[in-house]
């Protein structure tokens, strides 16, 4: 259906994923806006256009087909049933969405029942409280759902919970367990998944790149020929470290990507059999 041989990307263009997915897009070499005003964003040079939505709109476009991928929250994918599929997650953004009510006074979803519930997510509600056969009512919102309750319009609430800061600072404290575990994902038409699309390949192989280089570092160390076994099952690498010989006689230099959570265990663990010249350096982008 597009009508352009560009490929067409829609992005948040506020809210809470706007920012980390600008950044994934720019550290994957596309062009992105430099002003909040901007609306599209034409990369002639690499045949994309990104098109600024709100992230509530961007399952729907894309569903309906008039883009070809989108970035959104799978809370916000599930909640509009617009026929888009997920097809990467792209590890930020995440939340819970949870069911929540004044503290001390709800236990148990068994409890629900012919309550009132505020959401700005009546889609997943309604599903959620279908499939687990609750008849309760739901009261459409379009944000800041937690005051529902201070206000008496609603018993209790279904809604993005990430630090519990806002709960906590309405009373409020969640019960039952998460209706969902959201992030930031990568959508495309769902009746176009199974269709290869080498500009989509391509898109996502730059953002698992960028995931990869954030999430390994570089190490470099040296280390006597006869130990070069050991250090290896420290830093066995993704495929195979790079061992090289070095100028000093029974001496090999080893590189390898380690990761990046574990940088100094590997590097002690490495001191401690000899190794020597450790060093870690940033990998700023990758393809492996
Ligand atoms: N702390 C958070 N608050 C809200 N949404 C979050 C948070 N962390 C992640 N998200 C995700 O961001 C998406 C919400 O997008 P939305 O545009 O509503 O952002 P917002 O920050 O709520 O902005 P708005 O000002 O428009 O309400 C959802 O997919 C949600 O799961
Ligand atoms: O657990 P926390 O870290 O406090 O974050 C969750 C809160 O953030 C979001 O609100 P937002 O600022 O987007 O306002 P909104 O409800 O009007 O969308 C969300 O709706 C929760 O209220
Ligand atoms: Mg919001």
């Amino acid at each position: 259906m597009p009508t352009s041989d560009m490929l067409r990307v829609a992005m948040p263009n506020k809210g809470a994923l706007a920012e980390a997915s600008a950044q994934i897009m720019r550290e994957s070499g596309y062009r992105v806006r430099r002003e909040s005003k901007e609306l599209v964003v034409v990369d002639a040079e690499q045949q994309v256009e990104l098109f600024y939505l709100r992230p509530r709109d961007i399952a729907v476009y894309v569903g309906r087909g008039h883009l070809d991928v989108g970035i959104t929250g799978r809370d916000l994918l599930l909640d509009s049933g617009a026929p888009a599929t997920e097809v990467m997650q792209l590890g930020f953004g995440a939340s819970t969405f949870r069911y929540a009510a004044r503290t001390g006074q709800i236990s148990s979803v068994d409890e629900l029942d012919g309550k009132r519930i505020a959401t700005s997510f009546a889609g997943l509600v309604g599903k959620d409280l279908a499939d687990k056969g609750i008849d309760a009512s739901v009261v459409h919102l379009d944000g800041a759902v937690e005051t529902a309750v201070t206000l008496g319009v609603a018993d209790v609430i279904a809604d993005v919970v990430e630090t519990g800061t806002t709960l906590r600072n309405a009373g409020l404290e969640v019960f039952g367990d998460p209706i969902l575990h959201s992030e930031a994902v990568l959508i495309r038409p769902q009746d176009r998944v199974a269709e290869p699309d080498a500009a989509v390949e391509v898109l996502i192989r730059r953002l698992q790149g960028v995931q990869t280089a954030s999430r390994y570092v570089m190490m470099d160390y040296d280390i006597r020929v006869e130990l070069v076994e050991q250090a290896c099952a420290l830093t066995p690498g993704l495929e195979s470290p790079t061992v090289s010989p070095l100028h000093r006689e029974g001496y090999v230099a080893v590189r390898s990507m380690v990761p990046r959570s574990s940088t100094n265990a590997v590097m002690d663990r490495l001191y401690e059999i000899g190794a020597r010249a450790i060093l870690v350096t940033e990998i700023a982008a990758c393809r492996l």
